[in-house]
This record gives C-alpha cells, structure tokens and sequence, in this order.
C-alpha cells in the first residue's frame, strides 16, 4: 500500500482536513472493484479459499503494493476474480455507495467492466438487475446518487469492446443509470483508434465518451482519445503536461481531466507527488477534476486526494471548494442537479469558520 498521506503540518493542515471531510463532493473517476474495501475483499476472499488475495487485511496492506502498472493490473484482475455471483455484485455496489456516501460524496460516475463480469459466467441480465438494486437503494438510504460508466478492458481485445457496446446500447441489458462509455487498463500496445467503432456506437446511443488516456503513454495517446474516441473527459490525462498545445486545446475547449494523483504514484506511472502534473494543469487552464481511482488498493480515498491535491496545487478552503465545483461542473448530470451540489459547496463554504 502506498502511504500518499499529507504529512500533518499541525492545526491549518488539521483544520483542512475537516473542511474536506464534510464538504459535499461529486467523484468522476473510480472503478467499481477497485473500490472494494479492504472488509469486502477479505470477506470475499473467505468466501473463496481458492483465490490467491489474503483475507488478512495486513497482508491484504501487502499485496497491494505494486512494482509497475502491469503489476497492478494482475493484482486488478485477481480481486475482479473474487466477484462471482450477482449477489457478490450487488453487495459490493451497496458497499461501496456507503462509503462515498461517508465522505459526503454526493454523486458519483462509477466506472464498470461488465464483459469482466460476463465472461467469467455472470448472466448479463443478473448483473445489470444486481447494480440498479444497489444504485436505487444506495439513493434512498444515503442520498449518494450513482451512474455508471462502462469501460472496455482494451487489453482483453475487440471481442471485449464488442461486448462492452452491446451491453451498453441493448435495451434488454442497458441500465438506467448508464450515462457513459470508458476505455481502460495498459495503453501500452494498446492503441486507442482500435476502438473508434465502438465509441462511435456508443455515442449515437447517447453516451458520453470517457477514456483513459495519457495515463502510462505520452501525449499522442490523449490526441487519439480526443480525436478517434470524442472524448469529453480524458481518464488521467497526467502526459498531456509534456505537450503545451495538448493543453492549450484541452483548456480552450473545456475538456476536463480526471486527476488521481495517489494512483499514479502507486502504478508508478508518476515517480514522486513532487512532480505530479496537476499544477502545470490548472497553470494552463485545464479543468482539473479530483478523483481516487481504485482507494482502497491506494490507501486512499477522495478526502485525502483533495487533501494530496490542497498541498499541489497550494489551496486554501475556498480553493479546494473550486476543486470541487469543478467535478459537478465536469459531471453528466443535469443543469438542476449541478446547481444543486454547486449551491450546497457554497453554502457549506461560507458558513465554514474563518480565521
Ligand atoms: N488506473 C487504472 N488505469 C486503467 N484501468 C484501470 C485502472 N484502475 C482500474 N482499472 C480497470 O482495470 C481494468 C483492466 C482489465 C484488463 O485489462 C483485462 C485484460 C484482460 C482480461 C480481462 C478480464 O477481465 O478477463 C481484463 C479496466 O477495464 C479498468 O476498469
Ligand atoms: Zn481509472
């Protein structure tokens, strides 16, 4: 596990913090299993002896440490094995909208990989049932509002992002609450124009374009997710900082990256937090989003990104308030449910305690 904690500085850093934990939130960028807290990944891995994942949460701390981002990935995947049933499915959906919801996160785009799910024998029909019963119960008993996004494991080849479309754009299976359309995992020799097709099906069916890109490969990467894939947000984005006309167009155009600066230390794909990007980002405009990823295989969650991202970028109260405006902003919900969080921020925001 990776300890990205903001060392505490003492009171301001204390009172920072406070702030953070009770400020209303939308989160953009966070997958699905891999935000399956270290009490459900151990008590699945009970249910499942066979699996390699301890179910001690010490050594849980352990194994989820990684050497590079293919390592993560393996490590992904054998957690991704751990979720067997659609009820497995359910619980861990339920779980994850409580803790959002602990961390006053009041909507969330969820990232999914249903074709992860199909493949290893979950009915497609039992899994799209299994997150809508969650979502709308999450709703109802912690007022997180989800919606989904479905990614295609662009690893796993063109059979996976035939399968992610039909998915997404079936009537029989398309749930409610879907509102876009990813690409994930390694970039390396994995390149984005593969998957214009997919994306273009995908967006006449009315979804928005959400790709990683630019996570583990250079610039060219993001061009591709902006030019091949429509992309509407960019997944990381973090090499777009080696190209200043990347973000000059990404700032004049208004497309939002999805930062997760615990992650990228934790794949590697950023040496130190030191020279993480994000402040060459906001320098040139970009709109910056805060997000966590995969937290619980971090030791994260969005709270100490905000914290992480306060000390970056050098915030106080009011600046990271802007942070999080910027996520509703860059959101997929409605005008009414943007003015919403954006006037409960505020509200909160000035009724904090000045010093
Ligand atoms: N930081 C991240 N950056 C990128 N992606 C991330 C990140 N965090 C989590 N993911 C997730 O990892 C999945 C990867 C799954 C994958 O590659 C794969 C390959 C072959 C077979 C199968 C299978 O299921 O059989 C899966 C992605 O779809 C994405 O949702
Ligand atoms: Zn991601």
């Amino acid at each position: 596990m990776t300890d990205s904690s903001v060392p505490a500085t003492g009171t301001a850093d204390r009172d920072l913090r406070a702030f953070i934990a009770g400020l209303p939130k939308a989160e953009l960028h966070v997958h699905h299993v891999g935000s399956a807290s270290p009490r459900i990944v151990s008590e699945l891995a009970a249910r499942h002896p066979d699996s390699r994942v301890p179910s001690d949460p010490e050594a849980l701390a352990d194994y989820f440490t990684f050497t590079d981002f293919a390592h993560f990935i393996e490590v992904y995947l054998s957690v991704v094995d751990l979720i067997r049933t659609p009820e497995d499915v359910r619980l861990l959906t339920y779980e994850v909208a409580r803790d959002m919801a602990r961390q006053q996160v009041r909507y969330a785009e969820l990232t999914l990989t249903p074709f992860s799910s199909t493949r290893r024998g979950i009915d497609p029909r039992a899994f799209m049932d299994a997150i809508e019963d969650a979502r709308k119960t999450a709703e109802a008993e912690f007022g997180t509002v989800l919606r989904w996004c479905f990614d295609i494991p662009g690893e796993a080849g063109l059979e996976s992002a035939e399968e992610t479309v039909r998915l997404a754009t079936d009537d029989r299976f398309r749930p409610e609450g879907l509102v876009s359309f990813g690409l994930g995992g390694p970039e390396i020799g994995v390149p984005r124009p593969q998957f214009k097709p997919y994306f273009d099906r995908a967006i006449a069916a009315g979804l928005h374009s959400v790709p990683h890109a630019g996570e583990t490969t250079g610039p060219e990467t993001v061009w591709d997710a902006l030019t091949e894939l429509r992309a509407e947000r960019i997944g990381h984005g973090t090499s777009s900082a080696r190209d200043p006309k990347l973000l000059a167009h990404l700032a004049e155009h208004r497309v939002p990256l999805e930062v997760c600066p615990t992650s990228n230390i934790a794949t590697r794909a950023v040496r130190t937090l030191e020279e993480h990007p994000v402040k060459e980002f906001t320098r040139a405009g970009v709109l910056v989003t805060i997000n966590s990823d995969d937290p619980p295989m971090f030791g994260t969650d969005l709270n100490n990104e905000y914290a992480v991202a306060a000390r970056l970028l050098d915030l106080d109260e009011r600046g990271v308030a802007e942070l999080a405006k910027n996520a509703v902003e860059a959101s997929f919900l409605d005008a009414a449910g943007k003015a919403r969080i954006t006037a409960e921020i505020d509200t909160y925001t000035a009724a904090w305690p000045a010093r």
